[in-house]
């Protein structure tokens, strides 16, 4: 977890947000990437120790945002441009009367993003971290004269004390595309998901409130609550895909799970001047 001490980073690279008590949480401009965020001073999100730190590649772990296209995407890079533009602070982190700490990115249209995707657009990313939440916003303006068409969602890489005792409550019954089997629909039959493979789903129409649990030691239990996210992919890349990535630790597999809630199965459409808001509350529940 060596690389989720901000001092490890240029101070002009990171915001770091400090709740007193050892509640963090710490933010890579490259992405607006929530690389880190410890309750009572235990990380609840993966990062791996191999991940490249060069302002270009995505940042593999934490929280990366996924806009304006969820997968392969024929106009630019895989999972959209958000996860590898600079964001700008747009508030610096303040302390609210509570004493919660808040901040916020906006990501904007530049020639880059027009070239490949020619719309202009506003993002704002708002950050809050209290006691026992990271509650995360993304607002997606249309700055256009046209209208335009996108998914999103927060890529969250939670880290998991052991994988073998890790369970997703919250699915039961739902349909789910698997994408390790040409998107084949299936339905979910399991109270508690567990997984022992590499697993790449897309959850339909989910619950607002889902619960990532692994224990014992050290013990992590979360609950990921949603706002205008309807669609929940299960990602793991088992042992196999993870030696194949570069950036990802060879046993990496073994201590993360990625539930990642986006709007990826039906597109946006926002007219000229409209926004659409969504949101993922962690809530740590120890
Ligand atoms: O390697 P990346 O571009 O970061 O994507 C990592 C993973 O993201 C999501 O979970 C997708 O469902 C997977 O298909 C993909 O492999």
């Amino acid at each position: 977890m060596a690389n989720q001490d901000p001092k490890l980073y240029p101070p002009g690279d990171i915001v770091f947000l400090d709740r007193g008590e050892g509640t963090t949480a710490l933010i890579h401009l490259h992405g607006a990437t929530i690389i880190s965020w410890k309750c009572n001073g235990v990380e609840n999100l993966y990062l791996s120790q191999s991940s490249v730190f060069d302002n270009k590649k995505a940042i593999r772990g934490g929280v990366p945002v996924v806009f304006p296209n969820f997968g392969p995407w024929p106009l630019g890079p895989q999972h959209g441009f958000a996860r590898i533009k600079r964001w700008s602070i747009a508030v610096p982190p303040r302390k609210d009367h509570n004493g919660d700490v808040i901040v916020l990115f906006t990501l904007d249209a530049d020639d880059e993003t027009l070239a490949m995707w020619n719309y202009k657009f506003k993002l704002v990313y708002t950050i809050v971290l209290t006691p026992t939440t990271l509650m995360s916003t993304l607002v997606v303006h249309n700055k256009d004269t046209k209208s335009l068409g996108f998914t999103c969602l927060l890529h969250t890489y939670f880290r998991v004390a052991n994988i073998e005792t890790t369970a997703i409550e919250g699915l039961q019954g739902l349909i789910f595309s698997d994408k390790l089997k040409d998107g084949k629909e299936v339905k979910e039959t399991r109270k508690q998901i567990t997984v022992d493979k590499n697993y790449d789903r897309v959850y339909k129409d989910a619950p607002k409130t889902l619960f990532i649990s692994s224990g014992p030691d050290p013990a992590r239990n979360i609950e990921l609550v949603t706002f205008n996210f309807p669609d929940i992919v299960v990602w793991n890349p088992w042992e196999q895909k993870a030696k194949e990535m570069s950036d990802f630790d060879d046993d990496g597999y073994k201590e993360m799970i990625c539930v990642e809630p986006g709007k990826v199965i039906v597109p946006i459409t926002l007219e000229a001047g409209q926004q659409y808001e969504c949101k993922q509350t962690l809530i740590c529940k120890l």
